[in-house]
């Protein structure tokens, strides 16, 4: 049975979905060194933003399949080393949208309102009705600085105050800001005009410290911001500056530079700060949601099913993947088989996308057809991850193609191997919404299932041929499942498919070339 290590509170609801199929270790607050000690025996770690996944880390996981990640960010994870290793990282893209959204509007009313500090005034018996007088949020300007998931549905819930909105995100086109109501603006204009700044951009080289001394500057001296997305994106000694020196009037900062916050000037400011402890996806919703969504991808790759929120696999967002994920398993199953008939070293390995599935994205059925294919050299070792990679390294070309015109069944994927050993082709389809079928081998058309033992025999098409490999086979007590011929003409040449109980033992396959009109025998095992 496999392992997964849970290293940071996760809720029940996903230990549930994991002990379906692994052993669960729940264990938190590890230091690195003991995490480095004890990593070798998992095939899981399961992590929010508490456990940073080093480059020693992932080296140490010498059994680790995947890394799955309770939440959005993955910057505590070393993805680039995961990557090279093979190891899919995971993580869960909305399940706690609504409930960082709603955080950062909390942190707004409750900046205007001064909630906090009235809050602890009363509660040490005083009644100041004076200090604690706030702003309306109403008419108030809004800078949403990032208009993704999160951003969009600050936007929404602001301009159901009635807050006017301004967009800074390079890489959302106009019309989308339109839709949300947001008038898309550069981040200077931005700083000038907001009376309120909410950050909603995920932290790389780009936006850290993209809130710095100069930007602060710009901004009215008014203005309050608001940072529930990453620590860095804000430089925190320049905001402590700007507050105290009334450059900007407030700022409530979720998230930091470093975490658990320790010595820092941000703790120095009075009612003009609010500070909590990285709470933006601390709702009991979004904790079951991000849970449940990263424990079920966690269990289907460790039962060898693809991730749908991988985020070290090109071209595999969700949307794509539950529509492309049974084909992706008829690719997988094709370029396992078309790898053993041409045997030996593939150099070059033709996919053609047929009928209406020449319309669909490519890319995901590439890497499921490079996985399936280098599987017979590298077995669990290659994954959706490193499929690319791997067969780049080994010298083959690929070649995509798309034929929409072929519509011998509705969609169908063709894969063509050439290899030092000559050249095979195998075209399947889904029957249904993902049942596989076989319907060519090397130009012969069949209709079969695959299965886990197969055998093909290119033979002359006469009498007699079935009954004397069914004794032999027979001879060697191998049971056959079934058995399908396939060929073009009467008395020409064909090839049999059969499917077999066991694994055919050794040495068989040399008896079987010996049966006369037998020309070539393959076996496979899927
Ligand atoms: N505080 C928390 O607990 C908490 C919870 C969830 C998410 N987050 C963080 O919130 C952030 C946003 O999450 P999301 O789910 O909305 O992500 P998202 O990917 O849906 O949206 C991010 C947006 O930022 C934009 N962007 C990227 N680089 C930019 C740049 N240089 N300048 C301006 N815009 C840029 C992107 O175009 C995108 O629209 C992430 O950093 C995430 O880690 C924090
Ligand atoms: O990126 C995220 O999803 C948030 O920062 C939440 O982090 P957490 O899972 O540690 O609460």
């Amino acid at each position: 049975m496999s392992k997964v290590l849970v290293s940071d509170p996760i809720d029940q609801a996903g230990i549930d979905i994991l002990s379906q199929v692994a052993t669960v270790d729940v264990k938190t607050n590890l230091k690195p060194e003991e995490l480095i000690s004890i990593i070798g025996e998992y095939d899981a770690l399961m992590i929010r933003s508490g456990t940073r996944v080093t480059q020693e880390i992932i080296e140490a996981g010498t059994n680790l399949k995947i890394i799955g990640r309770a939440g959005v960010g993955v910057d505590n994870v070393h993805v680039p080393t995961a990557t090279r290793h093979g190891i899919v990282v995971v993580n869960s893209p909305e399940g706690n949208t609504i409930a960082a959204a709603e955080h950062a509007i909390a942190m707004m009313l409750a900046l205007s309102r001064h909630i906090p500090d009235a809050n602890a005034s009363v509660k040490r018996g005083e009644w100041d009705r004076k200090t604690f007088v706030g702003t309306e949020v109403y008419k108030k300007t809004l800078g949403i600085v990032g208009l993704g998931k999160i951003g969009s549905h600050v936007a929404a819930v602001a301009k159901a105050m009635g807050m006017k909105l301004l967009a800074f995100d390079p890489f959302i086109s106009t019309e989308r800001a339109e839709q949300i109501g947001c008038q898309l603006v550069d981040m200077d204009l931005l700083a000038q005009q907001a009376d309120y700044i909410t950050l909603h951009i995920p932290k790389t080289p780009e936006t850290t410290h993209l809130i710095n001394a100069e930007l602060l500057a710009k901004m009215k001296p008014n203005a309050r911001i608001i940072n529930c997305a990453r620590g860095g994106i804000i430089d925190e000694d320049a905001l402590a500056n700007a507050l105290k020196s009334g450059q900007i009037i407030g700022a409530a900062i979720d998230v930091f530079e470093s975490e658990p916050l320790g010595e820092s000037k941000l703790r120095d400011i009075g009612k003009e700060i609010i500070l909590t402890p990285h709470l933006g996806a601390s709702t009991a919703e979004a904790q079951v949601n991000v849970a449940i969504d990263v424990a079920e991808q966690i269990r289907d790759v460790l039962l060898g099913l693809p991730a749908r929120s991988a985020v070290n696999i090109p071209g595999l967002g969700p949307d794509v993947l539950e529509e492309l994920k049974p084909y992706m398993q008829l690719a997988e199953t094709l370029g396992k088989l078309v790898g053993q008939l041409a045997g030996g070293r593939v150099e070059l390995l033709n996919i053609r996308l047929q009928g209406e599935l020449a319309t669909n994205t490519s890319q995901p059925l590439v890497i499921a057809s490079l996985k399936g294919l280098l599987h017979q050299a590298l077995r669990e070792r290659v994954n959706y991850v490193n499929a690319s990679i791997e067969a780049k390294e080994r010298g083959i070309r690929v070649i995509e193609t798309r034929d929409a015109s072929i519509r011998d069944y509705s969609g169908s994927l063709h894969l063509e191997a050439t290899g030092n050993l000559g050249t095979h082709a195998v075209t399947g389809v889904l029957l249904g919404d993902s049942e596989i079928h076989l319907t060519n081998i090397d130009g012969f058309p069949i209709n079969v299932p695959p299965s886990q033992h197969m055998l093909f025999t290119l033979h002359r098409d006469m009498p007699g041929i079935i009954g004397k490999l069914g004794s032999l086979l027979g001879s060697f007590n191998v049971n056959i499942a079934s058995m399908q011929v396939g060929r073009k003409i009467v008395r020409g040449d064909a090839v049999m498919t059969l499917s077999l109980d066991d694994p055919l033992p050794d040495g068989i396959l040399a008896e079987i070339i010996k049966v006369p009109g037998i020309r070539d025998a393959y076996t496979v095992t899927l």
